[in-house]
């Protein structure tokens, strides 16, 4: 399969990491950004393709198109990539149209680039870069069965792929595993400096948030035990756990991180309507 990526920042690095000599050898995998240092590492890594504009690219012979730049540049993209598309069209072509942006609508995506029917709007997150991603995804009426497979099989060599019956629930999936990591970082944040706080080595910090975390995180996905009665199992009468708890529900943590996922998920909606007026 070849596949090209417009734009090779974090997120694109992430997939081409999960993707390369995997679902594809790198040299099936062509990579399009001006940042040479972003290309010579890509290129050095991976064993990718590389260009620095559109216009000088093979983006136009891949079967699949990621387009992975930000929400703020997308349409200016589109406008790039339009005689592109054009051209393997009047080629008997229609590569797939697989973006990643958070926001951007797959029917204005559609509008820039001149009516385009295939399109497969996604949401990763980074731990694809370990093979452990989540992606939620939805396909637009154009794509067909095969291009669909062709995504769910990009999207499940980096993770696991969870198919939207209506694009709106994009926004709530970008706003739970799309920047979900980072809310997972934070924390792990937190637990680090209450450690040092409390005595121990940054290292020693380290080594117990990580493993409490894995060890968390696989107990929850493994147990037949749903989460609030796994909590309710560490939490002693009158002990650790339970001082520990009382403090966050009396700081009103809970609240605030459903109050925080749902203004990721605003900012979604938002990035959607304001970017997506373009014409
Ligand atoms: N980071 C994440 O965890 C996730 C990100 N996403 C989505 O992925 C997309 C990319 O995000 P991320 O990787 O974090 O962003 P980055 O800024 O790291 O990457 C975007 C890259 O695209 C480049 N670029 C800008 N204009 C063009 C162009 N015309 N042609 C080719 N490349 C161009 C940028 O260059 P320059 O910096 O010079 O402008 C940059 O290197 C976003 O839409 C985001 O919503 C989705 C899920 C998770
Ligand atoms: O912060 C962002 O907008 C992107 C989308 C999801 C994760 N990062």
């Amino acid at each position: 399969m070849k596949i090209a990526f417009i734009g090779g920042g974090n997120m694109a690095a992430a997939l081409i990491a999960g993707l390369a000599g995997k679902l594809t050898p790198g040299a099936n995998i062509h990579v399009v950004d001006p940042n040479p240092a972003s290309l010579e590492a890509l290129q050095r890594q991976y064993g990718v393709t590389v260009a620095a504009a559109l216009a000088d690219s093979a983006a136009g012979g891949a079967e699949v198109l990621v387009l992975a730049v930000k929400p703020q540049v997308m349409h200016e993209v589109t406008q790039q990539l339009l005689p592109l598309l054009q051209a393997a069209q009047a080629a008997g072509r229609a590569p797939l149209v697989l973006s990643i942006a958070a926001g951007i609508r797959a029917a204005d995506l559609a509008r820039w680039l001149g009516g385009y029917p295939a399109i497969v709007r996604t949401m990763p997150n980074t731990p694809a870069l370990i093979g452990m991603g989540v992606t939620g995804m939805v396909a637009s009426a154009g794509v067909s069965a095969p291009q669909r497979a062709a995504a769910d099989q990009i999207l499940r060599a980096v993770g696991a792929t969870v198919w939207l019956d209506d694009e709106s629930q994009i926004d709530a999936v970008t706003a739970v595993s799309g920047s979900g990591p980072a809310y997972v970082f934070y924390f792990i944040e937190a637990m680090q400096q209450a450690a040092e706080e409390l005595g121990l080595t940054a290292e020693q910090g380290r080594q117990l948030a990580m493993a409490t975390f894995t060890g968390a995180a696989q107990l929850a996905a493994q147990s037949p035990d749903p989460v609030p009665v796994l909590r309710e199992k560490v939490t002693s009468k009158g002990g650790t756990t339970y001082a520990a708890l009382t403090s966050m529900e009396a700081s009103g943590v809970k609240a605030a991180i459903v109050g925080a996922v749902k203004a990721a998920a605003a900012r979604g909606k938002e990035l959607g309507e304001q970017l997506g007026s373009a014409a």
